[in-house]
């Protein structure tokens, strides 16, 4: 690809292309066929340590912070415009370095332009609210500040959509930025650094860090010049990044895990069901935080339905994402595939069944990849691991009901609350459940959408804030109370 020779290998620091400290560099892995696409360099703490400084003294000067809404819209509006025309170019990366198909790829940089889109149309939209004062002769008003430096820190498996999720409302705000993406991932964040470039920042508005978050990670959430984290990716990370954060009170936007329960009752378009049972299930080989990968169904249809879902998955084409007809890549790495393998053995052990997959296929053009079957496990109960540990992987397990109150308890029942979905054409019971499920989204017939204009985010231990909409840019806000004496005169509260 003539784009990866010309592609920076540095990390982007105070205006600079800049080489880690120490000049240490990391193989990034094609998960297709583990070849080696480039090197890029590997930070140090002493890199990170400067990219916070550059945003902070960035942030005080106020040159882009104090600059008016409507100038920082155009800003972030002219990233849009760059996505856009550097569309299949961006796409073909992110499947170089994630192995999901083209298409979806192609649909991540659409999302991703709506995004930049839709912050650059919100930049100049609030500015601030006169309260009705109390006091006599008071003017009292509220006005949003940037919140100002933060540090962002994106997971492996949609790179840049969601790396856009934080950069894209922090410029709308008038924040300085240190992002990290995560060190097997990291192409399309350093592209779009070297677009934003070319749009043009005051220097050290926006910083890119590269590197494992294990070495280089902590200095992020645990340095004073820092504002706000804005996380997303698995629990333990993120509990570590809110602990430590802690320590100075610092500002925290998580977005974690989830065991995304899909609820299908008795009274659902079967076809239909199965269809998004395998959208939720297995796009981008079930590594999507939200997927659907906890199945509870009527028992009066789980047989049917599991036949139908099974008859489906059967011919679920796996191959190169590059290929028009793959329809499921690899997973990301060796790993990673380790970690989802050995989940097959714990399900067994606690007494599962696998009904299908569950092992590498043995196809010869497959074996140099990271590919594992969709798989899907019946004769489920909640009380097993694989029911309630984020897997991660092509897999879903099938659990059945009898009642609506049982089918809520069990999508409930889970320490995650990110999305979930609702099978029924009774519209009524579908809303009615909806209601009563703890999670940051619940789709009724369908599964998986997310844009730019609705919040998204986890209920319990799936997170704490919401990215994209009107909150998506609330968390990079302050909101500061103005008070004004128009008329003052002593209070003479204490004697003279
Ligand atoms: N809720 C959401 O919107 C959402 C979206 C995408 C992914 N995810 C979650 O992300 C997870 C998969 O991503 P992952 O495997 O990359 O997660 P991860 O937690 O291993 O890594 C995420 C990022 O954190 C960095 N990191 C690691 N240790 C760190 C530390 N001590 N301090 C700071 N940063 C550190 C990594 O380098 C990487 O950039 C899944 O659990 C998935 O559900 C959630
Ligand atoms: C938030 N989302 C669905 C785009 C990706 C989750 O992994």
């Amino acid at each position: 690809m003539e784009l990866i020779k010309k592609l920076s290998r540095r990390q982007f620091i105070d205006g600079e292309w800049v080489e880690s400290q120490n000049k240490a560099t990391r193989e990034i892995i094609n998960p297709f066929n583990q070849e080696v696409i480039m090197e890029v360099s590997e930070g140090t703490t002493e890199d990170v340590e400067r990219a916070i400084q550059a945003a902070r003294r960035s942030f005080d000067s106020g040159e882009y912070a104090n600059e008016p809404g409507e100038a920082k819209g155009k800003k972030v509006r002219a990233i849009a415009d760059k996505i856009k025309e550097h569309r299949a170019e961006l796409a073909e990366l992110e499947t170089l370095d994630t192995g999901k198909t083209l298409e979806e790829s192609f649909a991540d940089m659409d999302d991703i332009h709506n995004v930049f889109m839709y912050f650059a149309g919100l930049a100049d939209k609030d500015g601030g609210e006169l309260i009705n004062s109390p006091i006599p002769n008071t003017e009292s008003k509220i006005v949003k500040e940037p919140v100002g430096v933060v540090t962002q820190i994106t997971p492996w498996n949609y790179p840049l959509l969601q790396a856009s999720w934080k950069i894209a409302p922090a410029l709308a705000a008038g924040c300085s930025l240190v992002m990290k993406p995560s060190e097997i991932t990291p192409l399309t964040t350093i592209r779009v650094f070297e677009l934003m470039e070319e749009v043009g920042f005051p220097k050290g508005v926006i910083n890119l860090v590269l590197g494992a978050g294990s070495d280089i990670g902590d200095i992020m959430s645990t340095h004073k010049e820092v504002d706000l984290v804005s996380f997303t990716g698995g629990i333990q990370t993120g509990k570590r990044i809110m602990k430590q954060a802690a320590d100075n009170v610092t500002n925290v936007a998580l977005e974690l895990g989830g065991k995304n329960p899909n609820v299908i009752f008795d009274d659902a378009d079967l076809e239909l069901a199965v269809d998004q049972a395998l959208n939720g299930g297995y796009f981008h080989a079930g590594q999507v935080c939200s997927a659907g990968s906890r199945i509870i169904v009527h028992n009066n249809i789980k047989e049917e339905f599991e036949k139908a879902l099974i008859d489906r998955v059967k011919k679920i084409k796996l191959g190169n994402g590059f290929d028009e007809t793959t329809e499921m890549g690899p997973l990301i790495s060796a790993e990673h595939r380790n970690k989802v393998e050995g989940y097959m053995a714990i399900a067994k052990e606690d007494g599962a069944t696998i009904a299908i997959g569950g092992k590498r296929p043995e196809r010869e053009d497959l074996q140099s990849g990271f590919f594992f079957e969709p798989t899907v496990i019946t004769n489920c109960d909640t009380s097993m691991r694989i029911v309630q540990e984020e897997v991660f992987g092509p897999v879903v397990t099938v659990e059945g009901f009898d009642t609506e109150e049982e089918a809520i308890l069990l999508a409930n029942d889970s320490i995650y609350g990110l999305a979930g979905g609702i099978f029924s054409k009774d519209i009524g019971k579908a809303q009615r459940v909806a209601k009563q499920l703890r999670m940051g989204t619940v789709w009724i017939n369908d599964f998986h959408p997310y844009f730019a204009q609705a919040p998204w985010g986890g209920y319990k231990q799936s997170g704490i804030g919401r990215e994209l909409g009107h909150d998506g840019l609330a968390e990079y806000l302050e909101t500061k109370h103005i008070l004004m004496n128009t008329n003052p005169e002593p209070v003479n509260w204490f004697s003279k």
